[in-house]
């Protein structure tokens, strides 16, 4: 079941089958008394009359629909169940009420204006197809059958083309096999000898095959079956036959039955195209447009509809009120056939429903309703979110140039693109704010000014410390940490040009695909057998203390592969979403982790492990589970294993002043995360035994690599602010105030996540994730903050240690060993960068310890610093070497001790 126009088909045949066919039999062989009585109301108009359960109603009167037909008097029939049990559905109030009204002048005013549903009005335009040579399909098991002969020559006769068949099978395969183009328009099926061809059978496999609704279905019968039995079509038109024949060998029957279904069957597939394209109309609509029957079950949704709600497109028919409710849904259950009213709309994705405007009609062709439409206006906040920065708003961009053009706004920049065919929305906000400065006092005028001077800077996200006074870092360490992270700029202050080959970058880290070689050749065949310590320490793997140097120390430094294994093969179980098996991931993490550099303090496979570990947690919270599929799922935990491998333990900023074979490639823009990225599909696809997306399709494959390019590439802090502000832009409002203002200030934000069914919002969840994840370590209890401080200050150390060395600008000059103060840099990371994200993430994921972890890291270092503790060496004298971190420095001396 879907909801689709078939269905839309299939509740039209339905309703014909189970009613129409019930129709007809009963006004061949309904009881007498009610024929007659049928017959008398006939001849005595106005009567209404009641009888087993269904009224039967005959009234001579101007109809209104049917005038539109030609007819000014009609006599109606009308046969409707009238038990109490139906009462609930629209279309039986409406039938019951006309049904108890005697003259159309009893009726209240507003039943006739407002109760009865429209007629289905398509034009007669829609339901033309050119006339075709009628094509038959005779399905008889005899061999040379003479009826099937006689049918065949008379569609010859009508210049058509006939073919046979003898076994259902072949009938099918027949279908099957033939292009949409060459269906036959009539089957001739002998239901003769059930014992042969189940004819019934064959009928519903017939109608279960795509695009079958038009062709009309024969089912021949032998004479003295049909002449015994008054109800012997009733199984055939309930298996799907549109007719039911007596077998003849008459050319002249068979010329007349052709002749009858070449009409009726262009009329047939004049109905089915013009309710495709309908459809197809309706795909294509940004509103949300649903279908229902009389009931109210969907049998249409439209591409906006599952877009915005979060469904599937071939979903079968549910009752609306599942999904729907408020006045909307009073209005159609009062039998309303023209209404304007709110509904809410609740979305799989989001537990908050959302409220549209929504207008409906009940449509039928009879006085009763068949279909009810809903129409739910898409909200401008709504649309605003979708279309950001797609293609799809470029396109309306462009209508929107000539739409505001036509209300006479200002928008001097406007006119120099009337003749180009895009345009992006930033023009027309800036287009609007200017319109909105006519006539306003000169304060707001300045003030949309300046707005709109802010608005034509191309680094819309891009942080301006000097301009914000609340963003200003008046620590010297914080500074050169904070503006080495954020800024896109390389440290250019000396010309330098590299001496040597440029690969000899560092000899603790080299950054080339021999790393992938040498890890294929040799690391792959890492054992993994979990020792009983190891399992009950993985065991803990989703506790947000895990204790990760724990397992580095277990793991011998190769707590990535089993980390990994845990859990995104036990947990999360990717191999599932993936269709991998398990012993491909285990290569996969592990040539992964081969790739990291062992050599490094902070970025190596134990970092990697940390934000898989981080992400594996936040995965577990209520809101992703609900949002994300398990691909999805699949692709994050895979992203946060692979996001920096092959760091060589400097920056991108120090790549680019070194002119590293990277920078050049990249064109130093985004060096490593492009590097991290591309190197991870290099090694995935390099090798069949690593290959963790081999079984996959092409579109998964596609989307797979789309999400963990995408989130790896999230990691650049360059662009911190850019996915931070568009997050809690997205995903926050505040009472009062321009959502601009949301970020520092302290006003609480109120969470929103009403914007989470559109998928390029669910992008920016994806990518906060991963973000939080690659910095959680402030975020963690004390004792893994500090170890993880300690090991990216000694990073950095080696980083200047090195760009001195080498003559090179040095990117953060206070990150000297000697003279940096440990305390201040982690007050400035996390009052700068882990604060505000830490905050909007927490609450959208309910998860405070976040925040409150990153509070108590940051009093304890303020102590620290007000103890004046500052060097590495201070911090872990200061610490008493009674932690884990103390413990690990001990055994682990730094170049300083
Ligand atoms: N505790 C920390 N103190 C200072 N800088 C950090 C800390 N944690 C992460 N970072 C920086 O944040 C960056 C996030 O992206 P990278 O992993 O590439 O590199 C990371 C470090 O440069």
């Amino acid at each position: 079941m879907g909801c689709t126009p078939s269905m839309l088909l299939d509740h039209k045949s339905r309703r014909r089958d189970s009613t129409g066919s019930q129709e007809a039999a009963l006004a061949k062989v309904a009881p007498t008394p009610v024929c007659n009585k049928a017959v008398q109301a006939a001849k005595a108009p106005r009567a209404s009359l009641e009888s087993d359960g269904f009224s039967i109603q005959l009234s001579s009167k101007k109809d209104s629909y049917v005038s539109q037909m030609g007819n000014n008097f009609a006599t109606q029939l009308h046969i409707k169940r009238i038990s109490g049990s139906s009462s609930g559905s629209p279309g039986a109030r409406a039938g019951r009420r006309s049904s108890l009204a005697l003259t159309p002048e009893d009726e209240p005013l507003v039943d006739v204006a407002n109760r009865s549903p429209p007629p289905a009005h398509i034009p007669n335009a829609m339901l033309y197809t050119p006339p075709e040579p009628l094509e038959l399909l005779c399905v008889f098991p005899e061999r040379a059958s003479r009826v099937c002969a006689a049918a065949c020559s008379a569609v010859a006769r009508a210049g058509g083309e006939a073919r046979s068949v003898r076994s259902a099978r072949d009938a099918l395969d027949a279908l099957r096999r033939d292009s949409e183009a060459k269906l036959p328009h009539v089957i001739v099926v002998d239901a003769r000898q059930p014992q042969t061809l189940d004819a019934p059978l064959l009928a519903r496999a017939i109608r279960g095959t795509k695009n079958t609704q038009h062709i009309i279905l024969i089912a021949i019968v032998k004479k003295s079956a049909y002449l015994k039995d008054d109800f012997v079509v009733l199984p055939y038109l309930d298996a799907g036959f549109n007719r039911v024949m007596v077998e003849t060998l008459s050319a002249t029957a068979w010329c007349a039955e052709v002749l009858q279904c070449r009409a009726a069957g262009a009329s047939a597939r004049a109905q089915v195209a013009a309710v495709a394209a309908l459809a197809a109309a309706v795909d294509r609509c940004r509103d949300l447009v649903a279908v229902t029957d009389d009931q109210q079950r969907i049998l249409l949704a439209n591409k906006s509809w599952c877009r915005v709600l979060g469904w599937r497109g071939d979903e079968g028919p549910r009752p609306l009120s599942e999904t729907a409710g408020g006045e909307a849904m009073r209005q159609a259950s009062s039998g309303a056939r023209d209404w304007e009213a709110p509904v809410t709309l609740r979305r799989r994705a989001a537990p908050d429903p959302i409220l549209l405007p929504c207008r409906g009609a009940a449509i039928g062709l009879t006085k009763s309703t068949s279909h009810i439409v809903f129409v739910c206006e898409q909200t401008h906040a709504v649309e605003t979110e979708r279309g950001r920065g797609s293609l799809h708003s470029i396109r309306r961009g462009s209508l929107d140039v000539r739409s505001v053009a036509s209300d006479g706004l200002r928008r001097t920049s406007l006119a120099k693109l009337q003749g180009l065919p895009l345009e992006a929305p930033i023009t027309k906000v800036i287009s609007l704010l200017s319109a909105a400065t006519e006539g306003a006092p000169p304060s707001t005028v300045a003030c949309i000014e300046r707005a709109v001077d802010m608005l034509r800077t191309s680094e819309l996200y891009s942080p301006q410390m000097r301009d914000d006074p609340k963003m200003r870092v008046e620590d010297p360490v914080a500074t050169d940490l904070i503006g080495a992270l954020l800024s896109r700029e390389q440290v250019n202050s000396n010309l330098f040009f590299m001496q040597g080959p440029t690969n000899t970058l560092s000899s603790r880290r080299s950054s080339n695909d021999s790393t992938v070689v040498r890890s294929q050749t040799n690391r792959t065949n890492i054992k993994h057998k979990t020792t009983g310590q190891l399992r009950e320490l993985l065991d803990t793997a989703l506790s947000w203390d895990f204790e990760i140097f724990r397992l580095e120390d277990m793991t011998r430094g190769r707590p990535l592969a089993h980390l990994g294994l845990a859990l995104m093969g036990g947990r999360f179980d990717i191999c599932a979403a993936l269709e991998c098996d398990e012993r491909t991931l285990l290569h996969w993490l592990t040539i992964i982790e081969t790739n990291y550099h062992s050599g490094n303090t902070y970025h190596n496979s134990t970092h990697a492990a940390d934000v898989l570990q981080a992400v594996a947690y936040f995965l577990e919270k209520d809101r992703l589970k609900s949002v994300l599929e398990p691909l999805e799922a699949a692709a994050a935990l895979l992203a946060a294993a692979a996001h920096d491998v092959d760091h060589p333990g400097t920056s991108s900023a120090f790549l680019c002043n070194a002119r590293h074979p990277l920078a050049v490639l990249y064109n130093d823009v985004s060096v490593l995360e492009s590097h991290h990225a591309a190197l991870t599909f290099k090694i995935t696809l390099n090798d069949n035994r690593v290959n963790i997306f081999k079984n996959l399709d092409r579109d998964t494959y596609k989307q797979v690599r789309h999400n963990v390019i995408d989130m790896i590439l999230a990691t650049e802090m360059t662009k911190h602010f850019e996915h931070l502000a568009k997050f809690v832009n997205v995903f926050y409002a505040k009472s009062s105030g321009s959502k601009e203002d949301n970020m520092h200030t302290d006003e609480p934000l109120a969470l929103d996540t009403t914007a989470l069914s559109l998928p390029e919002n669910v992008i920016l969840v994806k990518r906060m994730m991963i973000k939080c994840a690659d910095v959680s370590n402030a975020s963690r209890p004390q004792k893994f903050a500090f170890e993880w401080a300690r090991r990216i200050a000694e990073e950095y150390f080696l980083q200047t240690d090195e760009e001195k060395a080498k003559d090179l600008p040095v990117v953060m000059p206070m990150f000297d060993r000697a003279t940096c103060s440990i305390p201040r840099s982690q007050i400035g990371f996390i009052d700068y960068i882990i604060i505000d994200m830490m905050e909007a993430w927490a609450a959208f994921i309910d998860m405070p310890e976040l925040v409150n972890h990153a509070r108590s890291n940051h009093a304890r270092w303020r102590e620290l610093d007000e103890a004046g503790v500052s060097t590495l060496a201070d911090v872990w004298r200061a610490l008493g070497h009674s932690s884990i971190h103390g413990q690990l420095q001990a055994a682990q001396p730094t170049a300083e001790e």
